[in-house]
């Protein structure tokens, strides 16, 4: 069995669970944040870095390493886990939805999807065939089923399209998925069309794989819409298997989507918005960039116990941010992913010990009082 899932304790009045998953490259506690680290580095961490943030899985993308430095060159140096001196476990997307938001998408018809780079416009080609060989020449833990995740809003007549895409797809995938230590995940599509969300489980449940995505979803809709989906799709897959959220999220929404029976989470948020100047604070959210920090010598977040909070104020992190120091980006990003997987870590114990229905009201109502 290449990858393992057990449900360790379930929540009396939600649909939360702790879980863990078994991996090659070790267990993950679930529910999971997992950093994303695009080109085979979480942006501005090293391994060590993470380690110390607690982070258990990361995420890398299929599209851009397969266009730089491309699947050979990791596939020689050992595998991604080598290549990037990570030796916990990864998930690797599969290429998907990066061709459909980042290249010049040239034309996508029933075998594949053909495009020009976003790096040097050179033209390519991409299958599920193929989707799944980058990824077992990547030797990730998890590879991802290559879909269709259609845009918001999108019509009927598009979202229907990209189910039997997507489940046509997912067969493919499994046909020339070989590699006996890497589990591959089903992603389920159907946009906010009820109807098609059952159409496309139903299709993707009955090829039986170890865990499932919720894909077309955090693709511009309204926060609200996203949760009904997930109030009936995630029942519609199998208990016993891992959920994955993709693109989620915010830690309102991270809250939300754990509440709904989601078990992994993957958003650049964190990182991205570190970039931007913005720490997430138990209290909301700090333009740490502002002026009204330029004096202030407490730390990014006072409640918040991690190396950055512990050392340093939101003084010195707003000059180094001003003066484009490299450090400002690093800092910000250390505490604002402690500050995700430290939400995670409480969550699951709150499961654990009952009370996470409370935690989820008390931590909202604090979270989202002020804009700090
Ligand atoms: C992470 C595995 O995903 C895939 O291989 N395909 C895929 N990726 C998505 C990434 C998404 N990110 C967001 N919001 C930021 N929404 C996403 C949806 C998909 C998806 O449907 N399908």
């Amino acid at each position: 069995m290449t990858i393992a899932f057990e449900v360790i304790k379930e929540c009396k009045d939600t649909r939360a669970r702790v879980g863990r998953l078994y991996t090659p490259h070790g267990v993950v506690d679930t529910p999971v944040f997992m950093p994303v680290g695009t080109q085979a580095t979480v942006k501005a961490m090293s391994p060590e870095e993470l380690e110390e943030i607690g982070a258990q899985i990361i995420l890398s993308n299929t599209y851009h390493l397969y266009l730089r430095p491309g699947a050979e060159i990791i596939k020689e140096a050992g595998g991604l886990h080598r290549f990037m001196h990570w030796n916990h476990p990864i998930l690797t997307d599969s290429g998907g939805f990066q061709v459909f938001s980042l290249a010049d998408l040239r034309q996508i018809n029933d075998e594949g999807v053909t495009f020009r780079s976003h790096i040097d416009g050179s033209s390519h080609f991409l299958s599920p065939e193929k989707a799944t060989e980058i990824q077992m020449a990547l030797g990730s833990d998890i590879a991802m089923c290559f879909d269709e995740c259609p845009p918001y809003p999108a019509s009927y007549e598009q979202v229907e399209k990209a189910v039997k895409r997507t489940s046509s797809w997912a067969e493919r995938c499994l046909e020339a998925h070989r590699r006996e230590d890497q589990a591959l995940f089903g992603i389920v599509q159907g946009g906010v069309f009820r109807d098609l969300r059952e159409r496309s489980a139903a299709e993707l449940t009955a090829l039986d794989f170890p865990g499932y995505a919720i894909g077309g979803l955090s693709v511009g809709e309204p926060k609200r819409l996203m949760y009904e989906v997930l109030d009936y799709t995630v029942p519609l897959l199998p208990a016993s298997k891992p959920r994955y959220l993709m693109g989620v999220g915010t830690p309102d929404a991270l809250l939300e989507g754990v509440k709904k029976g989601v078990d992994m989470f993957d958003c650049v948020l964190p990182t991205r918005v570190a970039r931007n100047g913005l720490a997430l604070t138990s209290s909301g959210k700090v333009v740490v960039r502002n002026a009204r920090y330029a004096r202030d010598y407490e730390p990014l977040d006072p409640e918040c116990d991690c190396y950055v909070c512990r050392n340093y104020t939101r003084a010195y992190i707003r000059h180094l941010l001003k003066a484009n120091e490299i450090l400002g980006l690093r800092l910000t990003t250390y505490h604002n992913l402690y500050f995700l997987i430290r939400l995670m870590a409480k969550i699951r114990t709150a499961v654990m010990e009952g009370y996470f229905l409370k935690f989820a009201e008390e931590f909202m109502a604090k979270y989202l009082e002020k804009e700090v």
